[in-house]
C-alpha cells in the first residue's frame, strides 16, 4: 500500500482564498484587520516562520505589524512590546513567536497578552475557555491537523488517535480539540515517559507525531491504513527538515502528511482564520 497525501499546501491555499474574500468584505465596511508578530532573537527557523506569516498576510489582504527584538532583549523589553500591541488599534490579533530565548519567562509573556488579541489561542484564558467548551481562538497547529483530516475525508469520529508529544503548541492541546463532541475521537497521549510507544501506535487509526525526534515512528509501528500527521521538525546537517515519521511508514499508512508541505502551511492558514474571525466579531459589534 502507498499512502495518499494529506496535502497541506493545497488545503491552506483553499482556506486563504476564502479568507481573501472575507477580508475584502471587511475592508468594504471600513475594517482592515492586522496581524502582529513579536519575534525575539535570531533562530533561523523562527525567522522563516514569521516571514511566512507576513507573506500570507499580504496574500489575503491583512495588514502586517512586525516587532523584532535582539536575542539579548530583557523580559521587561519583551513585555513592553506586548503591552504596546495590546493597545494598538491597528492590531486585530498577534502572536509571540515561540520559543523565546533561554532565560525569558515565556508563560509570563503569554499571560500579559490581551486574550481578545491572542491569535494563537495560547493565552491561559483562551486555553481555559477551550477546556470549558466556550468559544475561543483555537491553537493553530491542532486546528490545522483537524482541518487537514476533514478536508481529505478522514474519519475522526470514533477514531483511536495517538498523539506523541506534550509540548504547548500542539501536544497539550491536540487531545482537547479531538475529544470535543464535534470530533468525538478517543485519544491516547504518549510522551517520553510512555513505556511501550510502539504498542500504542499499532492500535491507532490516526497518529499525530509531534515529538521532535527524527524518524521516531517506523513502518512496523503503523496499523495498515492509518492516517499519519507528521508535525515533528528536526533539521539535518544541511538544515533540511527531518520529520518524526520514517518515509517507509508511507508504505503501510492509508494517509500521510508530507513534511514540509503538510501541517506547517495549515498552522499558518489557521492563524489567519483566527485573525479574520476576530475582525469579523469586532465588525459585527460596531
Ligand atoms: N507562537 C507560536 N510559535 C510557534 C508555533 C505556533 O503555532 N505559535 N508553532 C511552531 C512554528 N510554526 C508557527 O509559528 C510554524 C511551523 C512550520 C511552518 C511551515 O510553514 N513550515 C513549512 C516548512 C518551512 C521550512 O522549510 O522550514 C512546511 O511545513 O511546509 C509554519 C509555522 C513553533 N512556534
Amino acid at each position: 500500500m502507498s499512502a495518499q497525501i494529506l496535502d497541506g499546501k493545497a488545503t491552506a491555499a483553499a482556506i486563504k482564498s476564502d479568507l481573501t474574500a472575507r477580508v475584502a468584505a471587511l475592508k468594504e465596511k471600513g475594517v482592515t484587520p492586522g496581524l502582529g508578530t513579536v519575534l525575539v532573537g535570531d533562530d533561523p527557523a523562527s525567522h522563516k516562520y514569521v516571514a511566512g506569516k507576513h507573506r500570507d498576510c499580504a496574500q489575503v489582504g491583512l495588514a502586517s505589524i512586525q516587532r523584532e527584538l535582539p536575542a539579548t532583549a530583557t523580559q521587561e523589553e519583551i513585555e513592553a512590546v506586548v503591552r504596546e500591541l495590546n493597545e494598538d488599534p491597528a492590531c486585530t490579533g498577534y502572536i509571540v513567536q515561540l520559543p523565546l530565548p533561554k532565560g525569558i519567562d515565556e508563560n509570563r509573556v503569554l499571560e500579559l497578552m490581551d486574550p481578545a488579541k491572542d491569535a494563537d489561542g495560547l493565552h491561559p484564558t483562551n486555553l481555559g475557555r477551550l477546556v470549558l467548551n466556550e468559544p475561543a481562538p483555537l491553537p493553530c497547529t491542532p486546528n490545522g491537523v483537524i482541518t487537514l483530516l476533514r478536508a481529505h475525508g478522514v474519519e475522526i469520529d470514533g477514531a483511536e488517535v495517538v498523539v506523541v508529544g506534550r509540548g504547548v503548541t500542539i501536544g497539550r492541546t491536540m487531545p482537547l480539540l479531538l475529544t470535543r463532541r464535534s470530533e468525538n475521537a478517543t485519544v491516547t497521549q504518549c510522551h517520553t515517559g510512555t513505556k511501550d510507544l510502539s504498542a500504542h501506535l499499532r492500535n491507532a487509526d490516526i497518529i499525530v507525531a509531534a515529538a521532535g525526534v527524527p524518524h521516531l515512528i517506523k513502518a512496523e509501528d503503523v496499523k495498515p491504513g492509518a492516517a499519519i500527521l507528521d508535525v515533528g521538525v528536526s533539521r539535518n546537517a544541511e538544515g533540511k527538515i527531518v520529520g518524526d515519521v520514517h518515509p517507509d511508514a508511507a508504505e503501510v499508512a492509508g494517509w500521510i502528511s508530507p513534511n514540509p508541505g503538510g501541517v506547517g502551511p495549515m498552522t499558518r492558514a489557521q492563524l489567519l482564520v483566527n485573525v479574520v474571525e476576530a475582525a469579523e466579531r469586532a465588525a459585527a459589534a460596531l
